[in-house]
């Protein structure tokens, strides 16, 4: 890899939604023609979005036989249970969008395993929020507590809200849909707490709880991190636009997944 740039590079890319249009978009901006191969199901209604010249194959062995240098996945945590430990184990590395996978710690020991197998690694981005050096950090002190809250417009949990007996149009004051642990957050709302995981993996499963709140009174996709310790307490807040195409998703995310496979081709990695 080290002789191949992102500009150069043969890119698989798992689902085509919200994240991969905009992953799509920065890599074949300013000129770049990216080698891209989209994995959609064959029935999948999002074939229809992608562009002429765009190859699309229907199956992970296809994936698999282009060789590409990495894979990025951004189709959902069924889509990553389902496909990643192939891809891994034939030696491709890895993004994966949907850590709330990992809360399943079979998959969790299928991935580390398939990778080890492959010889390559899978690179967990962090998504749509920062901070994750500073979680990692005061992972080491056994005194570290983490409180997560995850502050969505209703829009983000329509489904949520209607199986409780609420209207998302129609909501004046917030809702708290969950408070626990980090990876029954992510198994809840695979589509809206995978952040939950990815802080749980970076300070300790044990360290973290989570609260889920619909609020109708912001606009953007909240991320509030309160941490305390000996090692001394932090406050981090992320208000991200949320995207376009699915307001589940920040636009941030998108974002991220371009950092990390920016970061996978550099020789000094910050
Ligand atoms: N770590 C983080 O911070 C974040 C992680 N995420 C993760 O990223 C995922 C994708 O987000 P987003 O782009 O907004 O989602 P979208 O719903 O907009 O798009 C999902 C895409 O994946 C495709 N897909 C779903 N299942 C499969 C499958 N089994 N095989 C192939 N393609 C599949 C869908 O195709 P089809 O048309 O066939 O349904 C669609 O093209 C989320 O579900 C979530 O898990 C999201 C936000 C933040
Ligand atoms: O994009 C976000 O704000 C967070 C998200 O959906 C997730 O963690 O799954």
């Amino acid at each position: 890899m080290a002789t191949k740039t992102l500009e150069t590079a043969s890119i698989g890319l798992i689902g085509y939604g919200a994240i991969a249009h905009d992953l799509h978009r920065m890599l074949s901006s300013d000129g770049r023609t990216a080698q891209i191969t989209l994995l959609l199901r064959a029935d999948s209604p999002s074939r229809k979005t992608v562009p002429a010249g765009v190859a699309v194959v229907s199956t992970i062995a296809s994936l698999v036989a282009v060789r590409p240098d990495i894979v990025v996945e951004a189709a959902g945590q069924q889509a990553a249970a389902e496909y990643l430990p192939d891809v891994l184990e034939a030696g491709i590395p890895v993004i994966m969008a949907s850590t709330g996978a990992l809360a399943d710690p079979e998959l969790f020991a299928r991935l580390a395993n398939a990778a080890q197998k492959g010889g390559t690694r899978l690179s967990l981005p962090a998504g749509a929020i920062g901070g994750l050096d500073y979680l990692r950090a005061v992972a080491g002190h056994p005194s570290t507590r983490v409180c997560y809250t995850s502050r969505k417009p209703p829009a983000s949990f329509r489904e949520e809200l209607a199986a409780i007996g609420h209207d998302a149009d129609g909501l004046r004051s917030e809702v708290l849909l969950f408070e626990g642990s980090a990876a029954a957050a992510a198994q809840r709302y695979p589509r809206n707490l995978n952040v939950a995981f990815s802080i749980a993996l970076a300070v300790g499963l044990d360290k973290v709880t989570v609260k889920v709140i619909a609020d109708p009174l912001v606009v953007r996709n909240t991320h509030e991190l309160d941490i305390d310790g000996a090692l001394g307490q932090a406050r981090m807040s992320f208000a991200n636009t949320p995207s376009p195409d699915n307001p589940k998703t920040s636009m941030l995310t998108a974002y991220s997944l371009w950092a990390a496979l920016e970061r996978q081709f550099q020789q000094v990695e910050l």
